[in-house]
């Protein structure tokens, strides 16, 4: 290539980058806590996209938290194990053997391959659960939901720490405890105690629909608390939306700036939503 065509290359592209300056100096020193479902993590090829997204990320001085989920791995195993898995409003109804499964495919299997994923691409990802030093402690949910916790004591300490290395945080949803039980949380409800504790600056909950809908089959993509109690009265949000849309509340009363529910299957997903003017998916505000 011709210096002056070299030239013109560099040219073009410090200006596309100087368009994209406002959005990366807005979140940098931000923290963004990014929840990605086991519906989400799809292909080797939207892993690798998500780690190299997160890596971008914490290149331009934001600290991400990734926090998963895994139901569809735990339902994997346990159906090869012939163990019956029973639901209670979303909720995996958890007994001790169950439990065992549970952990042994968050914290190792799932956990280890996204620290894997963002490792590869350039990051340097530590893996813990809610266990690690503290940082999760759970009381019992509901008698009738046997082994599931609700993060009651947190200690968010460990994830400063690792900020401060530029080490990026990967978060299997399990707590311990006061007697020394393991407890299974919910992903999201994991996700949303994390952000809460770190007021966070944006708490994105990735899955594997592009919003939350209307009855019109719209996504609605600025929607109040108000819109959310209406559409889950109706039966419009159901499902797996409700822990959802329920989290983002939580989230918003506990001091997080912003929640999104977004598509984590589109390309670049999380990158689109915090660097671009338009985002992504369906944000939840303070009013
Ligand atoms: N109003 C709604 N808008 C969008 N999705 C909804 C709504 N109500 C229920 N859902 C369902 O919620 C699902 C997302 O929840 P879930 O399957 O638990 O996700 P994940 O595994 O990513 O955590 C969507 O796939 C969709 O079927
Ligand atoms: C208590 C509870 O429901 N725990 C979930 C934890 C995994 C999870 O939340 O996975 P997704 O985000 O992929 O749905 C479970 O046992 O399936």
């Amino acid at each position: 290539m011709k210096t002056q065509d070299m030239n013109r290359d560099w040219i073009a592209t410090a200006r596309t980058l100087s368009q994209a300056l406002p959005y990366l100096q807005r979140y940098s020193g931000a923290t963004v806590v990014i929840k990605l479902g086991g519906h989400a993590m799809g292909s080797d090829e939207a892993m690798e996209s998500f780690a190299s997204d997160v890596v971008l990320m914490r290149q331009v001085g934001v600290n991400p938290v990734v926090v998963h989920g895994g139901g569809p791995m735990i339902n994997d195993m346990l159906a090869r194990l012939d163990i019956q898995s029973q639901f209670l409003n979303g909720k995996r109804v958890t007994d001790a053997a169950t439990m065992n499964v549970v952990e042994m495919v968050l914290s190792g299997v799932v956990n280890k391959r996204i620290v894997q994923a963002i490792n590869r691409a350039g990051g340097r990802a530590v893996g813990l659960s809610g266990k690690d030093a503290n940082l999760m402690i759970c009381d019992q949910t509901d008698p009738d939901l046997g082994l599931v916790g609700t993060p009651s004591q947190m200690d968010p300490s460990i994830l400063r720490t690792l900020f401060e290395k530029s080490m990026i945080p990967v978060i299997a949803p399990l707590g311990a405890g006061r007697d020394g039980e393991t407890f299974n949380i919910n992903g999201d409800t994991a996700a949303g105690a994390i952000a809460g504790a770190l007021k966070a600056d944006r708490l994105l909950l990735l899955t594997d629909v592009p919003g939350v809908k209307n009855a019109a089959g719209e996504v609605v993509t600025d929607i109040t608390a108000d819109q959310i109690r209406a559409l889950t009265e109706e039966g419009v949000i159901a499902g797996g939306m409700i822990p959802k849309t329920e989290t983002a509340l939580d989230a918003i009363a506990s001091g997080v700036r912003a929640v999104v529910i977004l598509d984590g299957r589109a390309p670049n997903a999380c990158l689109l939503e915090l660097f671009t003017n338009h985002g992504a998916g369906s944000i939840i505000r303070p009013r």
